[in-house]
């Protein structure tokens, strides 16, 4: 039988431990490398920043800070939210958590993402993806039972992430002009009956030449939305706009979460907003971590542009397709470094 072994590609961590060269698995494209091509530049100005609760509540300041919200989206297509009402000795308990579970033997790990081909090149990045909503669709199997806190935790995290997820959609339907209650609308599309939630836990080991290696390719996050814990400490996401690489500087303290807008809602919003492409660099010193909320639709539903944003001025924009397919084919695009986007633009 033909040698199937490059599907599975050892655990970052373990090869990080091992080599002083990264593989030439992990390398970028030659044109890619070399000089301070990964090291971005400084964004011209501060993230875009919502308070939370200015912008859920009921008089004038809510106002500015949609307005806000609306120019971080229509800009950068990301932004930090603040006075999110999330403990910070929560997430330090679950970052820690996570930290003990990446460091464990390394049997119980799940890898890489899905590799197609044999040369394609991989990410410097182990993770862990688990579903987290619906409840009843947890494979708890999958969840790691060491440490004993981490189950615990992670349900806590879901349950307070979903009430910053649900505030921040209420207020971008809004800005679309949507109605609420309306099925047709996001919260209808994407409310609570059908939605699902994935959490990713990504830990980028120390990488001796982070010049030659990306820690996540360039890419969109497939989902609706995205809320992103980042590293705290250390830096290394970054955000393409206008053909350059701008940083996001770490948060400390866990005062903000990072929230993105993903393809489905570029697609249900007819590109409105736009679902930015990101990319994280390593680091020749420092581990990193982050936790991604994904918010998506159930995989049977219709990702089209909503009816009350297409019209004879703005026609549909994107073709219709079946979250299922469109997650498929994101990591067909995902394996040969291309956008999904792309090929559903009308
Ligand atoms: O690690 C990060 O800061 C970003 C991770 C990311 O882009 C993803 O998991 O899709
Ligand atoms: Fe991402």
């Amino acid at each position: 039988m033909a040698d199937e072994s490059w599907r599975v590609p050892s655990l970052v961590q373990e090869v990080a431990a091992t080599v002083q060269e990264p593989p030439s698995r992990y390398l970028i494209p030659e044109q890619d490398r070399g000089g301070d091509q990964l090291a971005g530049a400084e964004m011209p100005d501060p993230v875009p920043t919502i308070d939370l609760q200015r912008l859920l509540a009921s008089d004038s300041a809510a106002d500015e800070e949609a307005t806000k919200l609306r120019s971080a989206l229509q800009t950068w297509g990301f932004f930090l939210v603040t006075n999110h009402g999330i403990e910070s000795s929560l997430m330090d308990s679950l970052i820690a958590a996570s930290r003990e579970f990446f460091r464990k033997p390394l049997e119980e790990k799940q890898g890489n993402d899905p590799v197609k081909t044999q040369d394609q090149i991989l990410d410097w990045c182990d993770r862990l993806h688990l579903r987290v909503e619906p409840e009843d669709e947890r494979n708890l199997d999958r969840w790691p039972g060491h440490p004993e806190v981490f189950r615990g935790l992670l349900h806590e995290y879901t349950q307070s992430c979903k009430r910053v997820k649900d505030g921040i959609l209420r207020v971008m339907a809004r800005l679309l002009e949507l109605d609420d209650d309306d099925d047709g609308g996001i919260l209808g599309q994407f409310g609570d009956k059908g939605s699902t939630t994935n959490a990713r836990f990504n830990y980028y080991p120390a990488c001796p030449r982070p010049e030659l290696v990306l820690g996540i390719r360039p890419h969109s996050d497939v989902c609706v939305l995205t809320l992103l814990l980042a590293d705290e400490h250390v830096a290394g996401l970054q955000f393409l706009r206008d053909g350059n690489w701008y940083r996001v500087p770490p948060v400390h303290g866990r005062a903000a979460l990072l929230v993105n807008v993903g393809v489905s809602l570029e697609i249900m919003s007819n590109g409105i907003f736009k679902g930015p492409v990101h990319r994280v660099v390593t680091n020749s010193e420092k581990e990193r971590m982050s936790l991604a909320m994904f918010y998506a639709t159930d995989f049977e539903k219709e990702i089209e542009p909503i009816a009350e944003l297409v019209d004879e001025k703005r026609p549909a924009r994107y073709k219709k397709i079946k979250f299922r397919d469109l997650v498929a084919a994101h990591y067909e695009y995902f394996s040969r470094r291309e956008r999904v986007i792309e090929s559903l633009k009308i």
